[in-house]
């Protein structure tokens, strides 16, 4: 199982979380990667845990102010990008654009969606994987996998008919081992979360149970 940690916009100590990470990963086998702010790239990646950012721009070098350019999150020790998150949605064409550019640094790729719909379009697209997030339960401690099986079942299948080289990971609501092996048991290749481990009074801790049915 793979298990991304979106930080997102927490107020949380990006390195603190990725050491802790990056240990729990090495100790039990288990990969582990977080997604930090982009300002925090190089910090992150320097603790030696596998580093992913958030979002990259549909954009190559050149006039694009605010941009994340793939190259500098590259530059910065990025190997993989997340894209399309429910709360970065992108159009179609970006989208894809954006993708070509994660490609151009041979960056790993996951693109969310909401349903199984939206994943097997997002399957078409190309990327190494796709996560299938409900909107209505990020950050809400819910987990999809328990919440609305049927929702990772269907997407697994959808993503299957399309590619059956994309993973599907599941989002929303994961914080705990059961979690994880619910979406394991449901055909997740991986899971997406954030506020179980960002928001936890102790990471580490939040990071060992999450891990420790597949370790
Ligand atoms: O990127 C992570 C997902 O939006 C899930 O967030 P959550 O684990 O806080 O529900």
């Amino acid at each position: 199982m793979f298990v991304l940690v979106n930080l997102k916009a927490y107020p949380c100590d990006p390195v603190a979380v990725a050491t802790a990470a990056h240990e729990v990963s090495e100790s039990t086998g288990v990969r582990i990667a977080i997604a930090p702010q982009a300002a925090h790239l190089s910090a992150v990646a320097d603790t030696g845990v596998e580093t992913w950012v958030q979002h990259v721009s549909p954009v190559e070098h050149g006039s694009h102010t605010g941009s994340t350019l793939a190259e500098a999150a590259a530059d910065a020790g990025a190997v993989g990008a997340l894209l399309n998150h429910s709360e970065n949605r992108l159009k179609l064409a970006d989208l894809d654009a954006s993708l070509d550019a994660a490609e151009r640094v041979d960056f790993e790729t996951i693109v969310c969606a909401n349903d199984p719909d939206q994943i097997a379009a997002a399957a078409a697209l190309g990327p190494d994987a796709v996560a299938v997030e409900p909107p209505e339960l990020i950050g809400t401690g819910t987990p999809v996998s328990k919440a609305d099986p049927d929702i990772v079942r269907d997407a697994v299948d959808a993503a299957a008919a399309v590619d059956a080289s994309v993973d599907v990971l599941c989002g929303a609501g994961i914080s705990t081992g059961e979690d994880l092996a619910s979406a394991q048991d449901l055909g997740a290749e991986g899971v997406l979360l954030a506020s179980g481990v960002a928001k936890a009074d102790d990471p580490r801790a939040a990071l060992e149970d999450l891990v420790d049915p597949v370790a």
